[in-house]
């Protein structure tokens, strides 16, 4: 299979679509980028990186942040985060608000913006909230064997800004008591996580861990037990799209994980780590092109977790 030729095509085929979907303007940093572009790597568990497009720009990773984060909270704390965090999809927006307090401040997965709190939360626990974030930071530079990650501190200021709902999922959770430390601290850490700033490429050898069984092929790193990242697998294919989960599901047919910035990270188990990246957001807050490529691929590649 020629994994070069089938990017190159998916590029060509979107390029007419260049611009489709709505730009993420809830966070001002992010309504300011160039709509039309669209990038695409493949990284195979044998260590080949194939790309096309703009797979050496950076942009902001946003939720797919939540992915590395929760690999950190289940290295920290174990099995013992379901206390405070559901596996069950959704079905709801990205930061909706209204399943919490039926819920009694437990929100349903670790991939909506409530769980994605919590997880933080228990990040942050015995650091300060610089800390935190320097772990993360640490952690990604290690998973893509590439020092030179940074976070875009401009995009983490305009979300503490404008963050209102974030706010409110947090100040709902801290009274539920499911937040142990101030609001602002979690946030913080939260706001600087999402603005982390990565190509393509280096979110596809970022992400190739959970393609080999937990370990990074390119380092050798064993990152998490085989076991733990069929789990983080299995909860992104569930709940990775938000209210969109199902639909990727069935379109796609592999485990992915989205961000506003217009990312997505999806894994084809036991062949390779794929990173998309467009800016255009459908109605759900899913790239538009992104989730076209990896449909496009799938189609080629036959990679799904439901049988070829
Ligand atoms: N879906 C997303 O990527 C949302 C992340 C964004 N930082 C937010 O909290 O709103």
């Amino acid at each position: 299979m020629d994994l070069q030729l089938i990017a190159d095509e998916i590029v060509e085929a979107l390029e007419p679509r260049l611009g489709e979907g709505k730009v993420a303007d809830y966070i001002p940093e992010l309504a300011r980028v160039d709509p039309k572009q669209f990038g695409i790597a493949i990284t195979t568990v044998d260590g080949q990186t194939f790309k096309a497009g703009d797979a050496d720009t950076s942009f902001s990773i946003q939720s797919i942040s939540k992915v590395f984060m929760l690999t950190l909270a289940l290295g920290k704390a174990g099995e013992a985060i379901w206390k405070r965090v559901g596996r069950e999809p959704s079905g709801s927006s990205f930061n909706s608000i209204v399943q919490l307090e039926h819920e009694h401040g437990i929100p349903r997965n670790p991939f909506i913006n409530a769980g994605a709190i919590v997880v933080t939360d228990m990040v942050l626990a015995g650091h300060k909230p610089r800390e935190a974030i320097g772990e993360y930071l640490r952690f990604m530079r290690y998973l893509a064997d590439d020092e030179s990650l940074s976070i875009d501190e401009k995009v983490a200021q305009s979300e503490q800004k404008t963050g209102y709902r974030n706010f409110a999922l947090a100040n709902f959770m801290r009274g539920f008591g499911n937040l142990d430390h101030p609001v602002e601290h979690t946030l913080g850490v939260y706001f600087h996580q999402c603005a982390l700033a990565l190509s393509c490429v280096q979110l596809s050898h970022a992400g190739l861990f959970l393609a080999n069984r937990g370990t990074n092929p390119l380092t050798g790193f064993s990152v998490v037990s085989p076991k733990r990242a069929r789990r983080i697998n299995a909860l992104m294919l569930m709940c990775g799209h938000y209210d969109g989960s199902g639909d990727f599901a069935y379109q796609v047919g592999l485990p992915g994980k989205s961000g506003v910035g217009g990312g997505i990270l999806a894994v084809a188990p036991g062949k390779a780590s794929i990173a998309v990246w467009s800016p255009g957001l459908n109605k759900v807050g899913n790239s538009a092109l992104g989730s076209a490529a990896l449909e496009m691929l799938a189609t080629r590649t036959g990679w799904s977790v439901f049988g070829a």
